[in-house]
């Protein structure tokens, strides 16, 4: 790989931001104002959440992953693939960033497989089988920056759920085989944190041995754990960097500012 190729970065944007829009369109005018090469992933599983209340469809997450029947999957469609997704991109327009909203299904950017049926039935979740590289790759060569959502297809018609934090993960590994790549989590809290109601009990790096034992500790939980097992996975398939960090900071985080968010290190 040539160490003179730009850094491509992939930022992931979490729930809570997204419900916010005021937090929102701050964090999209800095994204949009970052020099290079960009893709912005999403899901905005709290607005989900709130919808499906409303609606009287009853949600169940295991392990931080959404258990998706049929209703469920039609309303994530509509959330994370139409609204949050068009919103984001146009937010971006606005902030003179040519940006192009993309689920799994569009241009074939990301297929995936129904996850088998195992201890549990998690209905229509899908995990990714692949990544288009070659249009992922046009697409920032021509200047656009790709806004993936956290819906995919399995190529025979069928959506398929898939958490936004394996989406980041497993696109940034797929272009990490090619170039330098640096994956960063922003969400509302200052990084992985000691005690979830202290911001100021910042845990600034993290390996999986200490990975470990937080978990077993009960430090780390709910949606924190699959965001984990993602960066992790990153850093180990060759992703140069992996930071998960308040979206506040994404400036100072990808200007390698120090004190910045949790760094995860193999
Ligand atoms: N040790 C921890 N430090 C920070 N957040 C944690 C921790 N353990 C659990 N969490 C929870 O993980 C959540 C982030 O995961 P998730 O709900 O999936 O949000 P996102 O949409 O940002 O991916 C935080 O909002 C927080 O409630
Ligand atoms: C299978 C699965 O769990 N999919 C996630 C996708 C959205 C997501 O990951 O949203 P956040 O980043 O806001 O958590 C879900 O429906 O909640």
């Amino acid at each position: 790989m040539s160490k003179d190729l730009e850094k491509i970065y992939v930022i992931k944007i979490g729930g809570n931001v997204i419900n916010d829009p005021e937090k929102l369109a701050a964090f999209l005018a800095k994204v949009a104002s970052t020099k290079g090469r960009k893709i912005v992933v999403h899901g905005g599983g709290k607005l989900v959440n709130q919808l499906a209340d409303k609606l009287g469809i009853v949600q169940q997450m295991v392990n931080g992953r959404r258990i998706t029947d049929t209703e469920t999957l039609e309303l994530t469609a509509m959330i994370y693939a139409g609204l949050i997704n068009k919103k984001i991109v146009a937010t971006l327009q606005a902030n003179g960033c040519n940006a192009i909203g993309l689920s799994g299904a569009d241009g074939n950017s990301i297929l995936a497989q129904k996850r088998p049926v195992g201890e549990i039935d998690f209905g229509w979740v899908g995990d990714v089988k692949e990544i288009n590289t070659l249009l992922i790759n046009q697409l920032l060569s021509a200047g656009i920056t790709p806004v993936f959502c956290s819906i995919t297809h399995n190529a025979q018609g069928q959506l398929l759920n898939t958490n936004a934090d394996t989406i980041a993960s497993t696109v940034a590994t797929a272009l990490a085989a090619t170039q330098p790549v640096r994956l960063v989590y922003c969400f509302e809290k200052k990084g992985v944190l000691a005690d979830i109601n202290d911001d100021n009990s910042l845990i600034t790096s993290i390996n999986p041995e200490k990975y470990t034992q937080l978990l077993a500790d009960g430090i780390v939980a709910d949606g924190m754990i699959p965001k984990l097992e993602n960066a992790f996975a990153a850093i180990a398939k060759g992703v140069q960097a992996v930071t998960i960090c308040n979206d506040n900071d994404i400036v100072e985080i990808l200007e390698n500012a120090p004190d910045y968010g949790t760094t995860l290190t193999k």
